[in-house]
């Protein structure tokens, strides 16, 4: 607690605060959406490794699942490659997808050094790994999602999770290993397909049967129209505030995940600011409930 006195006795109080939480989550999976935008300088970096650690040493089975839509952005930027959004979806060509592939490869290690160098056993890996996740190519998006040009939108190597085989995840719940995975996954047919981070947890969420999916990200967790935080909303809410625009970009993939999730088994999904340090501590171990927690 950089900068606040807290005596040793408050310090010891605090700790032991945690112990109700710890025996709730004890054995429990918990799958941690870390977003490009919730990437912040190399403290804040730190203090999420630190706090991974923390989950696996107090009993919970932490997996990391990366994003890193600005990083690839900077880098398509630097090689002159233009690149669109369609309902928070990266429009990915050939070229872009091996960009996609080679940023995220970097983040994923980046991720991956930050856990060990706090002292845990961290792997990185992608959808491809152990056959882990395999994709189909997303749904063109139709006309009325890009008024005005008369066409479908085709996302090119866009993927959307179809199979999840846990067995890889498996083994490392059994032992001191935490997973750490990019959002890359291959079809049936062996090609690559760019899968959005958050649907992609989700995905992993809902195989793992989850207790919790963390989303972290730059905002407080979803606003409303006059930019106050909604502390909870149910699937019906969600749905309406999509529809009537009030959520809108990056944030519709994180909603329509919570949805999906909350209908496949999670127990709880909440939509965190990850630039808050130790902010998954704070809502997993502590009585302090932060961000938007979507319901059913
Ligand atoms: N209603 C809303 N509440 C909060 N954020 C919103 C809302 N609608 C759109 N957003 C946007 O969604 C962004 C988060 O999604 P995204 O940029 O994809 O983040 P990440 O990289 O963490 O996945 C916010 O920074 C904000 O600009
Ligand atoms: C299809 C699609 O949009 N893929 C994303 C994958 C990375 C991602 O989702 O990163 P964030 O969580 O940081 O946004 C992309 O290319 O940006």
């Amino acid at each position: 607690m950089a900068g606040i006195d807290v005596s040793p006795l408050d310090r010891a109080r605090i700790l032991a605060e945690a112990l109700p939480h710890m025996q709730r989550y004890d054995d429990a999976t918990v799958v941690v959406k870390y977003g490009g935008h919730a990437m912040g300088e190399e403290g804040a970096a730190r203090d999420f490794a630190r706090d991974i650690v923390m989950l696996k040493l107090a009993g919970l089975h932490p997996i990391v699942v990366h994003g890193g839509g600005p990083q690839i952005g900077s880098m398509l930027k630097r090689l002159n490659i233009e690149s669109h959004f369609h309902e928070g979806l990266r429009v990915t060509n050939q070229e872009t997808m091996e960009v996609v592939e080679m940023v995220l490869g970097l983040v994923n290690k980046s991720i991956v050094a930050a856990i060990n160098a706090a002292g845990g056993r961290a792997i990185g890996l992608s959808g491809k790994d152990g056959n882990m996740v395999t994709a189909r190519k997303h749904a063109p998006l139709n006309k009325t999602s890009s008024p005005g040009t008369g066409e479908d939108v085709d996302l090119g190597f866009v993927g959307e999770p179809e199979t999840v085989d846990p067995t890889v995840l498996n083994l490392a719940s059994g032992s001191d290993i935490i997973p750490v995975i990019a959002p890359v996954a291959t079809s049936r047919w062996g090609e690559t397909f760019n899968v959005n981070a958050d649907t992609f947890a989700g995905a992993i969420a809902g195989a793992m049967r989850a207790r919790r999916l963390l989303f972290l990200t730059d905002v407080s967790g979803v606003l409303d129209k006059d930019r106050n935080l909604i502390r909870k909303m149910t699937i019906n809410e969600s749905r309406m505030r999509i529809a009537d625009g009030t959520i809108t970009g990056g944030m519709i993939p994180k909603v329509e995940t919570c949805m999906d999730a909350l209908e496949r088994g999670v127990d709880g999904v909440v939509i965190l600011d990850g630039k808050v340090p130790h902010i998954v501590l704070l809502e997993l171990l502590t009585d302090h409930g932060a961000g938007t927690l979507v319901t059913r």
